[in-house]
């Protein structure tokens, strides 16, 4: 069974990784995803500043899933951007996803130009869907806005950039963002990010179980798979086929991992599952799927990769 893929130029020997913002935001936690199965890793989202983010408590694991709202805490670009080439020295051939949620384009901006200006080698993920920054509203769901972040981003970085998204449920919606998507040299998007501003209540004390926001946060884990296979699948049937794809939501299993890649993902990453279970949560679900593919008399990703049947 071969598990191999890539993303742009990046070889990955399996096709599962850490989302941003989960076991990803010191330098131990990402030590320990080099140290696991994952096929790469990303770091948590970086703005230029550090930033503490919101009060606890901001995360929240729940029956299906979680709740967060974290407020975008992080050690800043530099501390990631430091880490990521002091790593490529002694894991040359391990992809490193950078992070990016600037606050405003020229924030956005000053960041690209930053890693530009540096050795690094790996991909850029620009984050347009971040639930969780009050009064800020997302990007992802302002088409003017996405049209005009993305224009300027493409003609100040010339290496290769991706962007994670939010997820959509209209289909005309679906056909609107993948017309502008398209206009754009993107290595690849990344789909979905959490399903933003959800509400989980504790029925005993009768409170929120999250502090920011008045208890909303963005829900992933098992609630959110059908919106993310939905989105993988809408944007693989639109897209250029230039533009690659990474599958996002409520991978608990090798099946969920197996039903990504067969809706079009070329890599797939947990959230809420490593976060819960830790990096141990790679090699199990790994297993899982080379089972599942051996049942089914598949060698590779590519035999079986957007083949999904409609009825
Ligand atoms: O609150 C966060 O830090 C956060 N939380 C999310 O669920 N997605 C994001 O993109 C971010 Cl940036």
């Amino acid at each position: 069974i071969d598990l191999t893929t890539t993303l742009n130029k990046l070889h990955f020997k399996t096709p599962l990784m850490n989302a941003a913002g989960v076991h990803c935001a010191t330098t131990t936690e990402l030590d320990d995803l080099l140290d696991s199965q994952a096929g790469g890793l990303v770091t948590k989202s970086a703005t230029l500043q550090p930033r503490t983010g919101n009060p606890d408590p901001r995360y929240a694991n729940l029956p299906f899933g979680s709740i967060n709202s974290m407020g975008l805490p992080n050690q800043g670009l530099d501390y990631y951007l430091n880490y990521a080439n002091a790593t490529a020295l002694t894991h040359p051939d391990f992809p490193i996803l950078l992070s990016l949620a600037g606050q405003s384009l020229a924030e956005n901006l000053q960041m690209l130009e930053r890693i530009q200006a540096s050795a690094f080698s790996g991909l850029t993920e620009l984050n347009l869907s971040c639930p969780n920054v009050p009064g800020k509203p997302q990007i992802g769901y302002d088409f003017d806005q996405m049209k005009t972040i993305l224009t300027a981003v493409f003609q100040t970085f010339n290496q290769p950039l991706g962007i994670k998204l939010p997820p959509y449920f209209d289909l005309a919606q679906f056909d609107l963002v993948a017309d502008i998507l398209n206009q754009f040299p993107l290595a690849f998007i990344n789909t979905i990010n959490s399903v933003g501003n959800g509400l989980f209540i504790n029925l005993e004390t009768e409170t929120t179980v999250i502090k920011p926001k008045g208890g909303f946060g963005g829900i992933g884990g098992s609630y959110v798979k059908p919106v993310a296979l939905a989105n993988v699948r809408a944007f693989r049937q639109r897209l250029n086929p230039a533009i690659q794809i990474i599958g996002t939501g409520g991978v608990v299993s090798g099946g969920d991992l197996f039903e990504l890649i067969l809706c079009g993902a070329d890599v797939v990453q947990i959230g809420t599952t490593l976060a819960q279970e830790g990096t141990p949560a790679f090699g199990r679900i790994l297993t899982e799927l080379e089972r599942i593919m051996a049942q089914k008399g598949y060698a590779t990703l590519a035999d079986f990769r957007g083949n999904l049947k409609t009825l």
